[in-house]
């Protein structure tokens, strides 16, 4: 947990969130033995100057104590906002910064409880750290010797006392912290079975699977329900014993002062300060329960963060990176790329190799599963290559630093992905600096002006995942988007096939027509023949294997997988048009 705050907070904030706290308690201290005065010299013995005099001083000090506690409490909540704050950011930022590979070993769901519930978690105990942590043990030691200052005789009641609560506190935290600590667990399961509930609810209904869910919901719901119902029972057992354990110690500490009274072995004033501090030993050892039971759930959420801070990016930034030169003509290289999945027994990619120029276009084609979408993840460097080298604009793309790799592609992934807002936000993630024209130019050559036209042009407003557009005018958009962007290597894994066939056509046509994109290289990973056909180059993958590279006409020719690939998809066209 210390690991987790460290950097995270100033060090300025706490040190005087614990001098408040000394403050705070050393008033508490102070204000049962100004009592004991008041009443010994003052009431006892009808002392009215003496009254007010020890009355005015137990004003300032509560007025102390009121300052101080206000400032504790400041200091501890900006202290822990201050730490929920940079916990979350930090958590964001490595997050985005993660391979595909590390992001899977977590899981979205947990992500999301990690930076929500976990950091709250933190939050609190560090709200508890610079309060009850600080306050219980310095008023547990002040508060004994206090006791033991009034009255000697009388501290032996905690003889008694002292071990029943401990063994109390003991029992509590044996059965509530397992049971805390689990809390987290439990609130992931409920929120991944929630998530995959909202993101397939148009499955869960086309297959009438509702009732299924919703059984599934319930069980998770119910086991974290049963789990936080034993904590609190358990916690809710601590109150009321506390509390009968404080009137006993009041019963016991009046029967033996009464006496020690009644033989003048004590003033009054003693006993009721003795009772004070009492209490106050008592609520010590209150809040340290509650510190003690606090901490461990604190710590498993601690230790959750700190895995995702742990996870090591593989996907490591260059010592010396290269630098891009801006007069080189682009180029894309595979150099007999081998790939492998990381704990994968055999490669995903085997020998792939192809050299391409500006204004050529690579086409990619295979069956599902042959490793088109992970060649493509190779230029951005989403992975590296275990054998081989992949090379953008003649560097090696493992030579450069990532920004200025992912600076030099444009990417439209298979599923399009478009965030709320104005479709102008949109289109401008690509390039903010784009003008309204070129914004419009992109979408003309995507396709998508003419339906946008016919909404709030580039105001038009783009719902939460793009869901007020169709498949179709989604994978266009994200095309649009990537044209806005000043590429090397425009990619488009699988971004035609939810398009009809003129439009397919007339998108690549206009892609080549672009003087900018012209001066690129494109590369296009598609299913249908005639997507690939016009490509200067196309590369056939059957499982992971390249199995062929050339021309349509070449391939046709000469490759038995493709030339099958053409067939079946000349026969599923002359069956679909009988
Ligand atoms: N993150 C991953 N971890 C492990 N294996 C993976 C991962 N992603 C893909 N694979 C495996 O790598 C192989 C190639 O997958 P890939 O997604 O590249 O295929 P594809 O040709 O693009 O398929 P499709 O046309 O269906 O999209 C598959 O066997 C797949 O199971």
């Amino acid at each position: 947990m210390i690991k987790i705050a460290k950097n995270r907070v100033s060090v300025w904030a706490v040190i005087g969130a614990v001098l408040f706290m000394i403050g705070q308690v050393v008033t508490n201290l102070y204000l049962p033995n100004l009592t004991s005065d008041l009443v010994n010299d003052g009431v006892a013995k009808g002392d009215v100057s003496y009254i007010w005099s020890v009355g005015g001083k137990m004003l300032l000090v509560s007025l102390l104590a009121v300052i101080f506690a206000f400032g504790n409490v400041l200091l501890a909540a900006r202290t822990s906002q201050t730490l929920g704050k940079n916990l979350r950011r930090d958590i964001y930022q490595k997050v985005l910064n993660m391979s595909d590979d590390e992001f899977d070993q977590v899981g979205t769901s947990s992500l999301i409880t990690r930076t929500t519930n976990d950091v709250i978690q933190i939050q609190n105990v560090a709200m508890v750290a610079l309060r009850m942590m600080i306050m219980a043990p310095i008023t547990l030691i002040g508060a004994s010797f206090m006791a033991y200052q009034k009255d000697a005789q009388l501290t032996s009641i905690f003889i008694v006392v002292i071990p029943i609560i401990v063994v109390f506190i003991g029992i509590i935290m044996y059965f509530a912290v397992p049971l805390f600590k689990a809390m987290q667990t439990k609130t992931d399961k409920l929120n991944l079975v929630f998530r995959e509930g909202l993101t397939g609810v148009r499955v869960i209904r086309a297959f009438v699977r509702d009732n299924f869910e919703q059984n599934r919901f319930d069980g998770v719901n119910r086991d974290y329900t049963n789990n936080a119902r034993k904590v609190f029972s358990i916690m809710a057992a601590m109150f009321p014993v506390m509390t009968l354990v404080m009137s006993g110690t009041n019963i016991a500490i009046t029967w033996f002062g009464g006496h020690l009274i009644a033989n003048q072995a004590m003033p009054i004033g003693n006993m009721i300060a003795f009772m004070t501090y009492a209490m106050q030993i008592l609520m010590s050892f209150m809040m340290l329960a509650m510190v003690f039971v606090f901490i461990p759930r604190a710590q498993a959420s601690a230790d959750r963060i700190q895995k995702v801070f742990d996870l090591k990016t593989r996907i490591l930034e260059p010592k010396d990176p290269k630098k891009f030169s801006t007069d080189e003509p682009a180029q894309l290289d595979f150099d007999d790329v081998v790939f492998r999945y990381h704990g994968a027994e055999k490669p995903a990619l085997i020998d792939v190799h192809a050299h391409m120029k500006a204004g050529q276009t690579l086409a990619i084609i295979g069956g599902t599963g042959s490793g088109k979408s992970t060649l493509i993840n190779l230029i951005p460097r989403f992975y590296d290559v275990e054998q081989g080298a992949v090379r953008v604009n003649g560097l090696n793309v493992e030579s450069v630093s990532k920004h200025d790799l992912q600076d030099q592609i444009a990417l439209v992934p298979q599923k399009a992905v478009l965030f709320k807002g104005s479709l102008r936000d949109n289109l401008l993630y690509g390039n903010a600096q784009a003008t309204d024209d070129e914004l419009w130019h992109a979408l003309e050559i995507a396709q998508a002006a003419d339906f946008i036209r016919e909404s709030d042009g580039l105001d038009t407003f783009v719902e939460q995942g793009g869901d007020n557009f169709s498949g179709g005018q989604k994978q266009r958009l994200a095309i649009a988007r990537a044209l806005v962007k000043k590429a090397s290597v425009y990619i488009f894994d699988d971004s035609f096939s939810a398009l009809d066939f003129k439009t397919d056509a007339l998108l690549r046509q206009a892609l080549r027509q672009d003087k900018t994109v012209n001066q690129a290289i494109i590369v296009i990973v598609g299913q249908r023949v005639s997507t690939v056909a016009d490509a200067d180059q196309i590369i056939v993958l059957e499982d992971g294997k390249m199995v062929g590279l050339g021309t349509h006409q070449e391939l046709k020719e000469n490759n038995e997988v493709y030339r099958e690939i053409v067939d079946s998809q000349i026969k599923e066209g002359s069956a679909s048009n009988e």
